[in-house]
């Protein structure tokens, strides 16, 4: 059995697994899942990228918006509100609640995030192994100006939902990264991997922050098997989502071939452009990262698998060379 696996943020990558598991319905995967998003709100841990990857997964995805659940009610939201409880610009609904009151319940008996995670995954059988990235707490903060000449930290999910990344991002922190430890599978999956996947996923905030957690880089490039991505740019602008506004903050411009320097053929073996990007695949490859440029854009499940099989069949060019 071919053993595929995959570091993903929410959307980007939980659209593309849904094609990678049409694409390789034999293969094990492995989803080693951003928690940098994750927030505590009224008392609940939130994790927003497990979330969405496992309801992406398992059928329980609003569609049209690439988070929460479908089918989706907000009365709780609405009572909190009525008692002037916040924040109100993020969107808990109903049904969403549920997962993160059994989550939160769960943690407070003793269990760590990823026996949570599998815990919530018996429901929902993505047909992925999920795992969070660490246990241990990681919050992604954006430093941002406060209005006042200076600079403040804001959590990720404010700068992300309530700005709407419409103010510049000077800089990206993954605070507590440092002191994280992979969670328990994470260190295993990649020591036993055939091929490792970045999914067209933000490159700084979701596969940026998994990279931050001590040992993961060295677990990749230890696994001693090709490792390929597929760009979220195309175009010179983020497929979805404002990758953009983030790689500014890291000094990456928005470009298929700067992401893939970014990332680096120390880190990258392999990396799909965009047939928009074709132009790109001359200075990828000049950095001694193979390249193609093939259609990345994820309209339907058939097109995610298409894209998925040749993020396979260039992992098989890599190893062959
Ligand atoms: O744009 C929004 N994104 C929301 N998201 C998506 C999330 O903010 C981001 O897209 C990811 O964290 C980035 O990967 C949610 C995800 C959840 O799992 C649960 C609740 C939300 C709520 C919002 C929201 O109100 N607005």
């Amino acid at each position: 059995m071919q053993r595929i696996v995959v570091l993903s943020g929410g959307i980007g990558g939980a659209r593309f697994l849904r094609g990678l598991r049409r694409a390789a319905p034999d293969a094990g995967i492995t989803v080693i899942g951003n928690t940098g998003d994750d927030i505590h709100l009224f008392g609940l841990k939130v994790c927003p990228d497990l979330d969405t990857v496992m309801y992406t997964l398992g059928g329980g995805i609003h569609d049209g918006q690439g988070w929460g659940r479908a089918d989706e009610t907000f009365t709780v939201k609405e009572e909190l509100a009525a008692y002037g409880v916040g924040p109100e610009w993020f969107g808990l609904g109903d049904r969403d609640f549920a997962t993160h009151i059994v989550r939160t319940q769960m943690l407070g008996a003793g269990y760590p995030l990823s026996a949570v995670t599998e815990a919530l995954c018996r429901r929902w059988e993505p047909g992925v192994t999920l795992l969070p990235m660490t246990d241990d707490r990681v919050e992604t903060h954006v430093v941002v100006d406060d209005g006042e000449g200076g600079r403040k930290a804001v959590h990720f999910q404010e700068y992300w939902v309530r700005l709407r990344a419409a103010v510049p991002a000077h800089a990206v922190l993954p605070v507590g990264a440092d002191q994280a430890a992979p969670a328990p599978g994470v260190l295993d999956a990649l020591a036993t991997a055939d091929v490792i996947v970045f999914p067209p996923s933000n490159p700084v905030v979701s596969i940026g922050t998994i990279l931050a957690v001590p040992g993961l880089r060295e677990g990749i490039a230890d696994a001693g098997v090709p490792v390929v991505g597929l760009s979220p740019i195309i175009g010179d602008a983020p497929v979805r989502g404002m990758a953009d506004k983030v790689l500014a903050a890291v000094g990456v411009p928005s470009t298929a071939a700067a992401v893939a320097q970014h990332y680096g053929s120390g880190l990258l073996d392999g990396w799909l452009v965009d047939t928009a990007d074709a132009d790109a695949v001359g200075a990828v490859e000049a950095d001694g990262i193979r390249c193609r440029a093939v259609p990345l854009l994820m309209t339907d499940i058939d097109a995610t698998a298409a894209m998925a099989r040749e993020a396979l069949s260039l992992a098989e060019e890599v190893k062959a060379a």
